[in-house]
């Protein structure tokens, strides 16, 4: 029959399958394993590798999902892979032929799929949800959830919660509307929609539903209506408090002076209810966003001090922790070197700007430029960090990069990007600009740190085992020990490492995964970096590791 709702709300503690993206539905990306652990992982080994083919070959972020004898890869250009577990032998694949128009900001990616049933769904570049049989790839339905040609994308791994598959949409870049929507998992009908900016109304079983709070409060004009907020990277779920955890993406345009205001609710995290898409609580990370900090950043719930919390890594630079049943402000702290645009954020949550720092309005056809960090590209992306429950730490793939900036005038013209910014990245230091990053949630210090030359841009995975994993643009998977951040092992790929690995048991074994495929956002955006890293190769291919026998 296949795993159903209640396995799915366990997968952080079945570790003889990845159910879910995250490795559970709060995303903690913890196993509990400990056969390859910190004193044995040095001798790990490829057990095999299975290509994506040659043709195709764009950044591979997908997060492998591994049942019953399966592993399930999404690739670039939203096609979707089934291999077998044990030899790495293709079952088959599916190709989501996308048409010309397809307006993805930064690059052909697709982050990983969704498990339920007798199927396996996820989402394409020109913004569809398609459900396929996991046995054979065939489609069991399609459906459209917004027009490709408006600037609509998708490209997040789907979460299934109570029978409703639960998504965001991509497509900030072009002043689209951010929403999070739950569809039948069966049928794929439209349960309810929830758009994440203050103005529009929602949708319940069919009839309209209305935004939480005062519609307009914090946006001027007709400006909220091509607003943005896009829940690109989807959502966590803490059964727990039945909560939706969503962070929303920038505010369109990216020129601040043209939209005053708060503008809620995007760059910030809210929480929703499962059932009917009611929005609980908000807290925004950065109020009148000017950089395209976005705010999309995964909040992953942990419990600590007897408190039920949830933390996240946001590209503004700061690692935040909340209570996660009423989203109140705990704690803000930065996680890398510099932070230009505030200095710290008061006791109510609010960021403490330094006005200077803002790219000011343009006068005629360009503002000033000032320089900023973090970079657009942020302090954090998309990478998934980790939690462990065996150290308390979070594992935070981190970047080290400015970015001199300035605003333009800009109209809002559907299906055209709706930035009014300029902008061009720069490293801050010449040895390195990623950083792995061990952050006690407590404490908000940093306790150990593993700088790379790259920028990282893969997800993190911890383990029992004491260990921590993570990819990097110059091709390897690494693991460090959790606990000092020793490096005890790299296998080089052959292109970079954009994917979040996991990790498994089967036939008595412990396996780790990961996709390699050069790619996303930093050789499109990334200026200064785009160029120190051209010289990598692109791929597409799943990398299994175990113990030799
Ligand atoms: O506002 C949006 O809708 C949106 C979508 C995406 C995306 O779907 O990949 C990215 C971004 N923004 C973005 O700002 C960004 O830096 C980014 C990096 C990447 C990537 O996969 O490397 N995607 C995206
Ligand atoms: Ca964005």
């Amino acid at each position: 029959a296949g795993p159903g709702d209640a396995e799915l709300m366990n997968d952080a503690a079945t570790p003889g399958d990845v159910l879910t993206y995250g490795m559970g539905p709060q995303g903690q990306r913890f196993s509990t394993l400990t056969k390859i652990n910190a004193d044995n992982v040095g001798r790990m080994v490829p057990a095999y590798t299975a290509s994506l083919g040659g043709e195709k070959q764009r950044g591979q972020e997908s997060q492998p999902i591994v049942y019953d004898g399966m592993i399930y890869v999404t690739g670039s250009y939203s096609r979707v892979f089934a291999f077998d577990a044990r030899t790495g032998e293709e079952k088959w694949q599916y190709d989501a032929r996308l048409p010309d128009g397809i307006m993805p900001c930064c690059d052909v990616v697709n982050r990983g799929a969704a498990i339920y049933g007798d199927k396996i769904i996820f989402g394409t570049l020109d913004a569809h949800l398609v459900a396929l049989n996991r046995q054979t790839g065939k489609v069991i339905w399609n459906k459209t959830l917004a027009p490709y040609d408006a600037g609509y994308s998708f490209t997040a791994a789907p979460l299934i919660v109570k029978g409703k598959v639960i998504y965001g949409n991509s497509g900030g870049e072009f002043g689209i509307v951010g929403k999070v929507e739950a569809r039948d998992v069966n049928t794929g009908e439209l349960v309810w929609s929830r758009p994440t900016v203050e103005g529009h109304v929602g949708q319940l079983n069919g009839k309209p539903s209305t935004m939480t709070g005062k519609l307009n409060a914090s946006w001027q004009g007709d400006l909220w209506k091509s607003g943005g907020g896009a829940t690109w990277l989807g959502g966590t779920y803490d059964p727990g408090t039945n909560l939706l955890y969503f962070g929303t993406g920038n505010p369109a345009p990216w020129n601040s002076h043209l939209r005053p205001g708060d503008n809620l609710y995007t760059s910030s995290t809210v929480a929703l209810d499962p059932d009917s898409g009611e929005i609980k609580w908000h807290y925004q990370t950065t109020p009148h966003d000017g950089w395209d900090f976005d705010g999309v950043n995964e909040f992953i719930p942990f419990d600590a001090g007897g408190r039920k919390l949830g933390a996240k890594a946001d590209r503004n630079g700061y690692f935040f922790v909340l209570d996660r049943t009423n989203g109140k402000f705990i704690s803000a702290n930065p996680f890398v070197s510099k932070t230009t645009w505030a200095n710290g954020f008061n006791k109510q949550g609010r960021p403490n700007f330094v006005a200077a720092n803002r790219p000011s309005a343009p006068t005629a056809e360009k503002g000033s430029t000032v320089f900023s960090a973090p970079s657009f590209l942020g302090g954090k992306n998309w990478m998934p960090m980790s939690y462990s429950k065996q150290t308390g730490m979070f594992y935070i793939p981190s970047n080290e990069w400015g970015m001199d900036i300035w605003n333009e005038p800009v109209a809002y013209k559907k299906g055209a990007a709706y930035l009014g910014a300029g902008f061009t990245i720069k490293p801050l230091y010449e040895d390195h600009i990623g950083v792995l990053r061990a952050m006690d949630p407590a404490t908000g210090k940093i306790k150990w740190e593993y700088k790379n030359k790259a920028p990282l841009w893969g997800g993190v995975l911890s383990t029992a085992g004491n260990l921590v994993f993570t990819g990097t643009p110059e091709g390897y998977l690494k693991a460090f020990d959790a606990q000092t951040g020793k490096e005890l092992w790299k296998f080089n790929t052959g292109s970079g490492v954009v994917g979040s690995p996991v990790t498994w048991e089967q036939d008595g074994q412990q396996y780790v995964a990961v996709m390699s495929g050069w790619g996303g956002a930093v050789p499109l955006w990334g200026g200064e970096v785009a160029k120190a890293v051209q010289h990598i190769n692109q791929g597409g291919s799943l990398w299994v590791f175990k113990l030799p026998s």
